[in-house]
């Protein structure tokens, strides 16, 4: 039976009240025992010592999250696509109408989208989450209804949305995350639905970072160099805005979107629930810094899948201290990048968990003196 028929989301929002703050004080540090325990038995594999690259840390990572050496494999995974609309669209921020985020979602719910052709090919599940289209959804099964509001208000033109939507979005992401951790899901993947969600995170990025608008804008799903000027002084503007003692959370209510708030309390919940995060493109980084900047051991369990085009992702990485497992020249979201990323992470733990020692294999342990 598919993972996602066990999870119960037929009381969203309302019913994921309180998930966010009950996620952030359940959250812990990575399990040392487990950590040191991953890297002694890296040293007794049958390779050069290192010679496995980042694998090795990737699974030394996964065994501090889960707590077990070794660690448990990435699967069944989960790719949550959090879909909202942004009113800052009407600033010509995009060249593409708002209407295409909700007809996305029907493409998503018939499997036609790029995330499902991916994601049926590593093996993981998606589940598209309404946590703020403004447009008419299809009917019928498979979406979860958690519509925080018809998408936020122009962020030109003041606040996106109030502190409680942006909380509301933050619980309906973390209480998922834990429902389908509870459900068996091993591997919380991050995607994203929303026409105009590129100039948010620009500004979240910008705002979380100290990085200059012009440095973290770019041209989403492909704005000219007129759009691209415009959309560069309308993150500059609303990040100048924000009060120099605004909190995160007043930050993302801001200058955020819903879908973000959503991913952000998504991290944070898989984190709690000791759940690898393997994140997406420049949303699911935006939203990354929301969540490290709220709950900081949460920087722990995250994986970066790849690295967009889009220049507020490679930004937003480092400041997170993240290597992309993949460069491709990605540009979509839905969470195409992080599904490529998913055998990468799977191979790692794979590796640490069946790999011959020296010693079982008969395998002399050099090098020599
Ligand atoms: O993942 C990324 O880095 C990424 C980069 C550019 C565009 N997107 C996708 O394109 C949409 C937003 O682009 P835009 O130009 O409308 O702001 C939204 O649905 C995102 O999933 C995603
Ligand atoms: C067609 C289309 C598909 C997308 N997938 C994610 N963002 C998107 C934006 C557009 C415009």
């Amino acid at each position: 039976m598919s993972l996602l028929a066990t999870v119960s989301s037929a009381d969203l929002p309302e019913g994921a009240q309180g998930a966010f703050e009950e996620a952030r004080a359940r959250l812990g540090p990575l399990d040392q025992a487990a950590l040191a325990a991953a890297w002694s038995r890296q040293a007794s594999l049958t390779k050069p010592p290192g010679s496995l690259g980042r694998l090795e840390d990737l699974a030394a990572q996964l065994s501090g999250i889960a707590g077990t050496c070794p660690p448990p494999r990435p699967l069944p995974a989960v790719v949550g696509v959090f879909a909202g609309d942004h009113g800052v669209v009407a600033e010509g921020v995009t060249p593409w109408p708002s209407e295409v985020t909700a007809q996305m979602v029907g493409n998503f719910l018939h499997g036609g989208a790029a995330v499902n052709v991916l994601a049926r090919r590593v093996g993981a599940e998606v589940l598209v989450v309404d946590v703020g289209v403004a447009g008419a959804l299809p009917a019928g099964a498979g979406l979860v209804r958690a519509k925080v509001r018809p998408g936020t208000a122009n962020l030109a033109e003041g606040p996106a949305m109030t502190v409680e939507e942006a909380t509301a979005a933050l619980d309906v992401g973390a209480a998922l995350a834990s429902r389908l951790a509870e459900a068996g899901a091993a591997c919380l993947l991050t995607g994203d639905m929303g026409i105009g969600n590129t100039t948010p995170s620009a500004c979240l990025v910008a705002a979380l970072t100290g990085l200059p608008a012009e440095r973290v804008t770019g041209r989403g799903t492909g704005v000219d160099d007129e759009r691209l000027a415009r959309k560069q002084a309308v993150v500059a503007e609303a990040v100048r805005r924000l009060p120099a003692d605004a909190s995160a959370l007043e930050v993302l209510a801001s200058v955020g979107g819903l879908e973000i708030a959503a991913l952000a309390g998504y991290v944070v919940g898989a984190a709690a629930a000791r759940r690898p995060v393997l994140l997406d493109g420049v949303i699911a980084v935006a939203a990354a810094l929301v969540a490290v900047a709220l709950a900081p051991a949460c920087r722990d369990y995250l994986v970066a899948g790849h690295r967009s085009v889009e220049p507020g992702a490679g930004a937003g990485l480092e400041h997170l201290g993240l290597t992309p497992l993949i460069d491709l020249d990605l540009r979509l979201g839905e969470g195409s990048g992080a599904c490529l990323a998913l055998p990468v992470l799977d191979a790692a733990a794979s590796l640490l968990a069946e790999m011959a020692t020296f010693e079982g294999a008969g395998v002399a342990q050099g090098p020599l003196a």
